[in-house]
Parts: structure tokens; C-alpha cells; sequence
């Protein structure tokens, strides 16, 4: 089928080329209106965006075909990533592309505001020639206030120590090895208010952090700081920070982002010292090329490959693993499918197993599978990137094991579910590394391929039995196409899976009960 991605923000044509190359179909509409938007986005398997597309969940219910979103760029704050991830959608960014070019517009709009070169040069070019009204500061020796210290705020500190500057930063999530390892000293926001002559914010907008320079905070700082946000809009309290620089307690401010953008009015416009660039950060050409090849290679992988990268809601995956837990994620997601047909939503907990060389892969992928298998039989909107969360809204308790060792077989995948009747497990292998194979179900060894339609049958071992349940099915038009047995013991409980062509009318079920000897009959679709 045809793989389609539309490109709806403004992006380096590299992405649409390398899409194209890999064999994607790709739109290129930039400037869409969200109706617009919202009446072509179910075309899609792929939606890649930069900041101006807002992905909500009104957008994501009209993308039905959609299974990817791609940021070109590092913020994921557009994307309404529950409403994604409860669709099965994979959002995914590209975290380090315009790292680089963030840090060096931060580090321009720091020395823009200690020479005040916007206003200076609006002077001059209006033939003014104010050489005393602009008299600046060094950076050199001054105390740079780092709020976040990732790997934006990692690259400006490199800069600013090039400067000669000292670096404090606040982040908790900083560890004292890394702020060694970095050259940075590492303190709480008071103390960096009480020091630094620059600060800068290099945080996501979270609960935590939304209103980090609050009024409370403004008033705190050194006086005579000069601030700039290249982060996210939000981070600071706008009027508090219109108020501090009318007072003098902020000698200057520099904001790429506002709290609403576009940002085509703010109290802040016209504030002398107030310098603003419309979200720049990250727009030069090395950036955008780099996010613009990253995001078009990432989604193409996923798409095409299976492989993950940079996800925001499901562990990554390589597009070179993807091809050898194919397979796996096969057997798994249908030994999760056969449980799950067999005891319903009657589970409480799940353990997915792997021994021997299924050990040795990731995971993940595999447990998403059995999930997106088992509850895929109650909800058609489950699938690997929903599953596990969905499994936690449940409350689920779900387990991995691992056993580095070989059992019976070099590879095998089991799944033990805990229902309210009791423990029910499956386990299943590949041949030859590539075909899956149930092997065991409910204690019971019996070898089959999941495929198509199919019906379990549990019965009391008797003579003649597998003859009557031949004649009742083909009596119902339904042809067999291969009989896989298993019983625990001569004369005891015996297991049936019956690969038939064509659905088991629920007419066909009664009389399969009818039958003497039969203790359950169910009809089974993989
Ligand atoms: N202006 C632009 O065009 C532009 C471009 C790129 C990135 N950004 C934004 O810059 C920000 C930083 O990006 P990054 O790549 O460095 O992200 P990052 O995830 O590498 O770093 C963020 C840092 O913030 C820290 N942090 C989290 N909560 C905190 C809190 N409560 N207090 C202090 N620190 C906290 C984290 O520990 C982390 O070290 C993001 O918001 C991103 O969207 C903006
Ligand atoms: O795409 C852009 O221009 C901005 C990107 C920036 O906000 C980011 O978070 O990466």
C-alpha cells in the first residue's frame, strides 16, 4: 500500500527529497488552516511539522490513516501527546538538530542586550548618531545564570566559558558529575537570582517550570539583570517582566518566544532595553537542515521499517532490529490475540517471557505486541504504541522475565495471564528464525501456525472423536485446512486447533458443543 506523508509547517525541501527517495509519497502544504487541515489529514500515514501546526485531538480524530508525527525541531509542546499516543500515534522529535543554533542565538541576544545593539543601530540609521546613549557592559568575568542545563543550555554554557564568563545553573535533574564534567557550578534558583548578571532559560514548559521568573522571582534578581528566553513562552511572567524593566530591576530582555505566539502584540513592545526576535531560534539553514533530513529519515523508518527513533511515547527501536523482532512481534502480538480470544477481558495481570535467543532483543517491542494482541480482542483502536498505556489506565500489571538460557527450544515467547479463574499461559517459538509457531498452550504441547481463521476446541480424549467433529463441520460447508492436536494424558483433556477456510458462524459453535466430550469451543481469528 502506499505510504503518504503530508508536510504541513514550512521545512527544508531535503525532507520532502528524502521521503520521495525511500519511496513515501509526500504533500507539501504549509500554512494550512486547522479546517483545512482537518479535512486532508486522513489521507495521511505521516504528518511532519515544525511549530505552527497545532496537532489536537480534534485534528488526531479526523487522521485516521495517521501513524506518525514528526518534529522537525525539538519542542513537542504543538502535539497533544496523550490524545496521540490513546490513537496509537508515534510522535517523535529531533532533539539535538537545532541545538547549536539555539545556543548561538541565545548567546547573540545576550550581547544584543549588553550593547543594546537594536536600539543603537535604529539610532544611527536614523542619523542620529547617540554615541553616549549607548554605553554597555561586558560579558567577560560577569555570572551567567543557566535555567535547564541540557544540551541547549550545556552549549551555551561552553560558550559563555569561552567568553570568560562564570556559569551557575539551576536544573535539578543536573547532576554534580555532569556540572563538573561541563565546567558549571550547580545551585538553587535563589541563589542563581541573587547572582547572575545574565540569565538564561533553557527549560521545556512544564507545570514546574511554567512562571519560573514569576513576579516573586523578577523581584528577587540581581538588580540590573538582563534576561533572555529562547526557551518556551510561558517561562517567564510577562507583565511582572514589563514592570521589572520599567523599574530598572531588569537592565534588559530578549524573547524569541512569548506566551502567545504569534506574538503580534505584547505590553512589552516599545519597552526601551527590550529586544524580541519571532521565534528564530532555531531557523538557520545548517538547523533546518539537519531537523529537515532527521525527521524525514526517522519517519520513513517507522513507516516503511518499524524502526523507532526519538519517540516521545514508545521506546526506540532501530531500523536495523525492527527487521529481526518482525517476526517476534508476529508471534507475540498472536500469542497475546489466542489468549486473549479465549479469556476475554478477564485479566488481571500479564507476564511476557523470552528465552534463549529471543533473550538476547529488546524487549519492549515484544511485551507492546502481546498487549496490543491481547487487548486488541476488546478494543479496535489498540495497537504497540497504545498498548502499554492503555494497559496501565487498566491497571494491568504487567511483567517482562528474561532466561538467557535455551529451554526445549533455541527461541522462545510465553505469556501468563492471570485471570479470575485461575493462571492460563501460551508459548510459541520461530522456525527456522522466522516462522512462528505456537507450541504450547494451557499445559498442554501442541504445535501450530496462528493464521486466519481457526477454532479451539477443548475436549475429553475419546475414540472416534476427531471423525465426529470432521463430519459436523463439513456437514456445515466449513472446510479443514490443517488439525493441530494436543492432549495432557491418554483419555484426559485433549486441546484442538482447527485451521478452517472461512469464518465459524456462531450455529456451527452450538453444534460444535453439542458433541459428546466437548468441553469449550471457540472460534479464533488472527
Ligand atoms: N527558540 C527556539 O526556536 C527553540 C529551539 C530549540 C529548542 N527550544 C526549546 O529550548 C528548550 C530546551 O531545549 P533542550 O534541547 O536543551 O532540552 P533538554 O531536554 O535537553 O534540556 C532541558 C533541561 O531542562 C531541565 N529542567 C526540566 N525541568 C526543570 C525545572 N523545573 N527547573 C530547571 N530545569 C529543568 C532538564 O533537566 C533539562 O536538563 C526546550 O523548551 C525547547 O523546546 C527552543
Ligand atoms: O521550528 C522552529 O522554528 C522552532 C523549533 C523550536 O521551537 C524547537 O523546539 O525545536
Amino acid at each position: 500500500m502506499t505510504v503518504r506523508v503530508l508536510i504541513s509547517d514550512k521545512m527544508d525541501p531535503r525532507a520532502a527529497a528524502i521521503f520521495r527517495e525511500r519511496g513515501v509519497e509526500v504533500d507539501e502544504m504549509d500554512g494550512q488552516t486547522p479546517e483545512q487541515l482537518k479535512a486532508i489529514v486522513g489521507k495521511y500515514d505521516g504528518l511532519a511539522i515544525r511549530s505552527s501546526t497545532k496537532v489536537t485531538k480534534d485534528l488526531l480524530d479526523a487522521a485516521t490513516r495517521l501513524k506518525v508525527v514528526g518534529r522537525a525541531g525539538i519542542g513537542v509542546d504543538n502535539v497533544d501527546i496523550p490524545a496521540a499516543t490513546a490513537r496509537g500515534v508515534v510522535v517523535m522529535n529531533t532533539p539535538f538538530g537545532n541545538s547549536i543554533t539555539t545556543a548561538e542565538h541565545a548567546i547573540a541576544l545576550m550581547f544584543a542586550l549588553a550593547r543594546q545593539l537594536p536600539e543603537a543601530d535604529a539610532s544611527t540609521q536614523a542619523g542620529k548618531w547617540e554615541k553616549n546613549r549607548f554605553m554597555g557592559v561586558e560579558v567577560t568575568g560577569k555570572t551567567l545564570g543557566l535555567i535547564g542545563a541540557g544540551n541547549i543550555g550545556s552549549i551555551v554554557a561552553s560558550r559563555a566559558l569561552g567568553l570568560k564568563m562564570k556559569v551557575v545553573a539551576y536544573d535539578p535533574f543536573l547532576t554534580p558529575e555532569r556540572a563538573i564534567e561541563i565546567g558549571i557550578e550547580k545551585v538553587e534558583l535563589e541563589e542563581l537570582l541573587k547572582r547572575a548578571d545574565f540569565i538564561t532559560l533553557h527549560t521545556p514548559l512544564t507545570d514546574q517550570t511554567r512562571g519560573i521568573l514569576s513576579r516573586g522571582a523578577l523581584a528577587k534578581t540581581k538588580p540590573g539583570v538582563r534576561i533572555v528566553n529562547c526557551a518556551r513562552g510561558g517561562l517567564i511572567d510577562e507583565a511582572a517582566l514589563k514592570d521589572a524593566l520599567d523599574s530598572g530591576q531588569v537592565a534588559g530582555a530578549a524573547l524569541d518566544v512569548f506566551e502567545t505566539e504569534p506574538a503580534k502584540d505584547s505590553p512589552l513592545f516599545g519597552t526601551p532595553n527590550f529586544i524580541s526576535t519571532p521565534h528564530l531560534g532555531a531557523s538557520t539553514n545548517e538547523a533546518q537542515v539537519n531537523v529537515a533530513i532527521q525527521v524525514a529519515e526517522q519517519m520513513s523508518d517507522y513507516l516503511l521499517l518499524g524502526g523507532v527513533t526519538n519517540a516521545i511515547n514508545m521506546p526506540s527501536l532501530s531500523a536495523e532490529e525492527a527487521p529481526r523482532l518482525r517476526p517476534y512481534m508476529t508471534l507475540a502480538e498472536n500469542l497475546g490475540k489466542l489468549v486473549g480470544q479465549i479469556v476475554g477481558e478477564d485479566v488481571r495481570s500479564v507476564a511476557v517471557e523470552v528465552e534463549g535467543a529471543a533473550a538476547q532483543l529488546n524487549q519492549k517491542p515484544i511485551t507492546g505486541a502481546v498487549l496490543a494482541g491481547l487487548m486488541g480482542t476488546y478494543s479496535q483502536t489498540v495497537n504497540m504504541v497504545n498498548a502499554p498505556f492503555l494497559a496501565k489506565e487498566r491497571g494491568l500489571d504487567v511483567r517482562e522475565v528474561r532466561h538467557d538460557r535455551e529451554g526445549d527450544y533455541h527461541t522462545l515467547v510465553a505469556v501468563e495471564v492471570v485471570t479470575s479463574k485461575g493462571t492460563r499461559r501460551v508459548a510459541g517459538t520461530l522456525f527456522g528464525n522466522r516462522a512462528p509457531r505456537l507450541v504450547e498452550m494451557f499445559g498442554v504441547e501442541v504445535e501450530a501456525e496462528l493464521a486466519g481463521s481457526m477454532i479451539y476446541i477443548v475436549n475429553t480424549d475419546t475414540p472416534g472423536f476427531i471423525g465426529k467433529l470432521g463430519t459436523a463441520l463439513g456437514q456445515a460447508g466449513i472446510n479443514i485446512a490443517t488439525f493441530n492436536l494436543g492432549r495432557r494424558a491418554a483419555g484426559g483433556e485433549a486441546v484442538a486447533l482447527v485451521a478452517v477456510d472461512g469464518d465459524v458462524p456462531q450455529t456451527v459453535v452450538k453444534t460444535l458443543c453439542g458433541l459428546e466430550g466437548v468441553r469449550e469451543v471457540v472460534p479464533l481469528r488472527f
